[in-house]
């Protein structure tokens, strides 16, 4: 909700800000203007899920822009997109600039997509969708109609010799199992060099076993329930097949399907490379390495996403070199790398991960603005330029 609110603040005071125009220096003498204005109808806002991020920002960018938006929230969760549309109806916004559509996005999803008249669309959700829905808008007729995608990652934490083994538990358990995994943020692949692995390995097994999975409304509950059966069901397969690839290192999970219930679950595999997909949910992957982090931090390139990362180090010249090394878009610092804030830690990945620009950063509203340059012949009108100027 805090995060909702910060988003609607951010976007109104960032519109006021990149919307005014610019007078440009040109010759002879009047400047040319150049300015921002909404991009039309839509962008279309099919949202992946709401687990976390707050479905009112993208509707809020949009809106702020002057563009209208069709909204078609995730089909987890229609009563927090509804109960969000009608306060912002409640607001003044009026009923035809925000419209919100309900269903599978196999349908209504698609259907929005291809409508002639968006003039943007705006996606969250898994990297094969985004996929999707580029190739849709790339073979539809009319204008060339642009997509922000904001998708998932393999998010990894380097850890190297010099780090602080307690804060490295801490940092872990939160970002891997808070929120039961279910941010494209959290991390899934802990990177730890093997000088002080089996001692971190040890103090995150047991701060994990502290966590209490349940029922969110008990407040003794740290992990609750993945979303739905399907996502459940998901997670157990994966789960199968990591008990016959890779060496677990927390007590199975149980399977009762009724409960939706996954307990933190981690596993040892060999190398980076071993790690090939996101599994959107509590579910930690841990590798040991050795020799160049600059050649980790390569690997962890080459897996193609480019979301969130951690680095946990107390050489400060090591952390600055491996994030520029880099390719990814949020890079956290001896510290969890969930959370993002609004305005602070704008947000957003590249390469897999997203198209950017960044959520809830100064770079993010253009991206829905067409942008128009006026240039005038004062010479056009005769008499002395010099007085015009
Ligand atoms: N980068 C971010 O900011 C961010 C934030 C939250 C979640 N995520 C990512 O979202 C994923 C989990 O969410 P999910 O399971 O809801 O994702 P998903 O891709 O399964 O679904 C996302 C949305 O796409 C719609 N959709 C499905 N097919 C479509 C089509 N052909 N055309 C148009 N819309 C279609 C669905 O109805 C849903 O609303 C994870 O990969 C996670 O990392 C990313
Ligand atoms: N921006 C959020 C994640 C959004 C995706 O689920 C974070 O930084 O944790």
């Amino acid at each position: 909700m805090r995060e909702a609110i910060d988003f609607l603040r951010y976007y109104a005071a960032e519109a006021e800000r990149i919307m005014q125009p610019q007078a440009l220096p040109a010759r002879p003498a009047r400047p040319t203007c150049c300015g921002c204005r909404g991009a039309g109808r839509g962008p279309a806002s099919a949202r992946g899920t709401s687990r976390w991020r707050s479905s009112p920002a993208v509707v809020a960018a949009a809106l702020a822009t002057g563009n209208t938006a069709l909204a078609k929230p995730a089909e987890q969760t229609p009563a927090i997109a509804a109960a969000a549309v009608r306060l912002l109806h409640e607001a003044g916004v009026p009923a035809d600039a925000l419209q919100l559509l309900h269903g599978p996005g196999e349908t209504i999803g698609a259907a929005l997509v291809a409508e002639p008249g968006i003039a943007g669309v705006v996606f969250t959700g898994s990297t094969p969708v985004a996929k999707a829905i580029q190739r849709a808008l790339a073979a539809k007729d009319g204008p060339i109609v642009p997509l922000i995608a904001e998708t998932g990652g393999i998010n990894a934490m380097l850890v190297d010799s010099t780090a602080l083994p307690e804060q490295v538990a801490d940092a872990v358990v939160q970002s891997a199992f808070r929120s039961a995994g279910q941010r494209c943020s959290a991390l899934r692949l802990l990177c730890v060099h093997e000088g002080i692995a089996d001692g971190v390995i040890a103090m995150v097994q047991g701060a994990a076993r502290e966590l209490v999975t349940g029922d969110p409304v008990r407040w003794q509950t740290d992990v609750g329930p993945v979303i739905d059966g399907e996502a459940f069901e998901a997670l157990q397969r994966h789960l199968r097949r990591l008990h016959a690839q890779a060496r677990p290192l927390l007590p199975a999970a149980a399977t009762d399907a009724g409960t939706r219930l996954v307990p933190p679950q981690a596993f040892e595999v060999a190398r980076i490379e071993d790690v090939r997909q996101e599994i959107f949910g509590p579910v930690l992957h841990v590798v040991r390495w050795s020799g160049d982090p600059r050649a980790a931090i390569a690997a962890i390139n080459r897996l193609g996403y480019g979301l969130t990362l951690g680095l946990q180090t107390r050489i400060d010249s090591r952390a600055e070199a491996l994030a520029r090394d880099a390719r990814i878009g949020n890079v956290y610092v001896n510290r969890n790398m969930i959370g993002a804030v609004v305005g602070v830690q704008p947000f957003g990945g590249e390469g897999l991960s997203g198209t950017g620009p960044k959520a809830g950063g100064p770079h993010y509203l253009y991206r829905f603005c067409g942008e128009q340059t006026v240039t005038v012949n004062t010479t056009a009108a005769g008499g002395n330029v010099a007085l015009l100027a």
